[in-house]
């Protein structure tokens, strides 16, 4: 059976409306906040992407008790594991395997291994061992602690102060729910702003924590809160047709409850200054999450030379961005991103790659690309590095494309946005002869 998916170009553009699956950081979130609180959290519009699956299925394994009805989960505390006998899998997500060293490294009594797939395997871990070691936590593997597996045993974590090299919410996260869990106040400074999903979260069950520009101090708290909420739609699947409907003529979409939280929307405030027809309806928010609804047509675009601040606000959309440039009128540049070369993929060789063997004009850097452009995007066949990020914006590639495109090993789309290929064929009635077999 055949994972490549075939995908003709769309005729007459992209039109319709649509609601989002709910967004995987905030769905995350819940398991792991919802970890340490013996109320629990519970969440409707739960994100449906097998990364989100993963972090249920290592918190049930670290004696969480999950709930879940339809697209509603509930996480609460429950009993301490002690030794945990089966590894941890986070699968393939990155989000997953941090936030698990941050929660059981302060939990006394535990001991467990955290693993992943081939591609998880390969990411570094350093940027969590090293910072949660200073806290007083034992954990060990392969390079000095640098890659997984893990094994960790939970113990009395200190307090202590942070200042990451790099912006990443991921190694903030863990770093909160150390310190949530730990003797002492722990504080974190970015040198930029990473998403703040988990800050409004606390804040939003009413956990105190300081915060000023990029610094974030939080306080040990036995037991959070619970509260229920609504996941919102997630930016970075709309993304997907925010591209689509720029780049094909004709496009006119409106894309309903989509998060559009400032610390993720990055990639809007660059459209925005391409030239691009986006029109934000607010609406109320929801879990402390900012909402509306995102109209998007075709537009004639510019380049532009990306800020390096920005780029955190719009990491996972960087690939989407470059495909873009390809279409617009003068050279994109976006550099400071090299922590794109480790992501599920090299995004910027995956991106490089992909876009070349489609004809599009790009330069690669050691920290992101210069994109020519206007060139048309010819058919072919290009690899997805299964990496579910680059298969689908390959996906929207073949839309605006002058012929068919195949993605390889498209299923990999599941692990964020699983229904992605009936979005596809519900917004563009060009792609009939869809071809995809899971
Ligand atoms: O915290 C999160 O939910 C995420 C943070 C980002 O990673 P980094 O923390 O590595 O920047 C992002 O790329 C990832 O998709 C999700
Ligand atoms: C980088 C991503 O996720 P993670 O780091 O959780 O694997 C992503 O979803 O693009």
């Amino acid at each position: 059976m055949s994972n490549d998916v075939r995908i003709r170009p769309a005729e007459g553009g992209l039109k319709g409306r649509l609601t989002l699956p709910g967004d995987k950081s905030i769905s995350h979130r819940v398991g792991f906040f919802g970890a340490l609180s013996s109320e629990g959290i519970t969440a409707e519009n739960f994100s449906s992407g097998a990364d989100c699956a993963s972090t249920l299925r290592c918190l049930e394994l670290a004696g969480c008790l999950v709930e879940r009805i339809g697209d509603k989960v509930r996480v609460r505390r429950g009993m301490n594991p002690g030794e945990i006998k089966a590894p941890l899998d986070a699968g393939n997500s990155g989000t997953t395997a941090r936030l698990l060293c941050g929660l059981l490294a302060g939990t006394p009594g535990v001991f467990a291994v955290i693993t992943g797939d081939e591609s998880l395997r390969k990411r570094p871990m350093g940027r969590v061992v090293s910072p949660l070691r200073t806290l007083g936590a034992r954990i060990d593997g392969p390079g000095g602690g640098a890659y997984l597996p893990l094994s960790i045993r939970g113990g009395c974590l200190s307090g202590g102060t942070f200042e990451l090299p790099m912006a990443s919410a991921q190694v903030k996260t863990a770093l909160i729910l150390a310190g949530l869990n730990a003797h002492g106040s722990v504080t974190v400074v970015e040198p930029a702003k990473s998403r703040d999903h988990s800050e409004r979260l606390l804040r939003h069950i009413g956990v105190p924590l300081r915060q000023e520009d990029n610094r974030i101090t939080v306080y040990p708290c036995s037991d959070l809160p619970g509260c229920s909420i609504r996941v919102p739609g997630d930016f970075s699947s709309a993304a997907f047709w925010i591209t689509g409907a720029l780049i094909v003529p004709g496009s006119d979409i409106v894309l309903e409850n989509v998060g559009i939280n400032p610390t993720r929307t990055g990639f809007l405030e660059c459209l925005k200054k391409m030239g691009a027809s986006i029109e934000i309806e607010e609406k109320e928010s929801a879990g402390g999450e900012p909402v509306g609804n995102i109209r998007v047509r075709y537009s004639e675009l510019e380049g532009i030379e990306v800020e390096k601040d920005a780029i955190p606000t719009m990491i996972d959309e960087l690939p989407l961005l470059a495909l873009i440039a390809t279409q617009a009128h003068g050279v994109t540049k976006i550099t400071h991103a090299e922590e794109l070369r480790v992501k599920e993929s090299d995004r910027i060789s995956s991106m490089a790659k992909g876009l070349r063997a489609l004809g599009a004009d790009v330069e690669e850097l050691e920290d992101g690309f210069f994109i020519t452009g206007p060139t048309p995007l010819g058919g072919g066949c290009v690899e997805s590095s299964k990496d579910h990020r680059i298969a689908m914006t390959f996906s929207i590639a073949a839309l605006a494309a002058q012929d068919e495109i195949i993605v390889k090993d498209a299923q990999c789309v599941g692990i964020s946005y699983p229904e992605f290929f009936d979005h596809l064929s519900m917004l563009s009635e060009g792609v009939k002869d869809l071809e995809y077999k899971r």
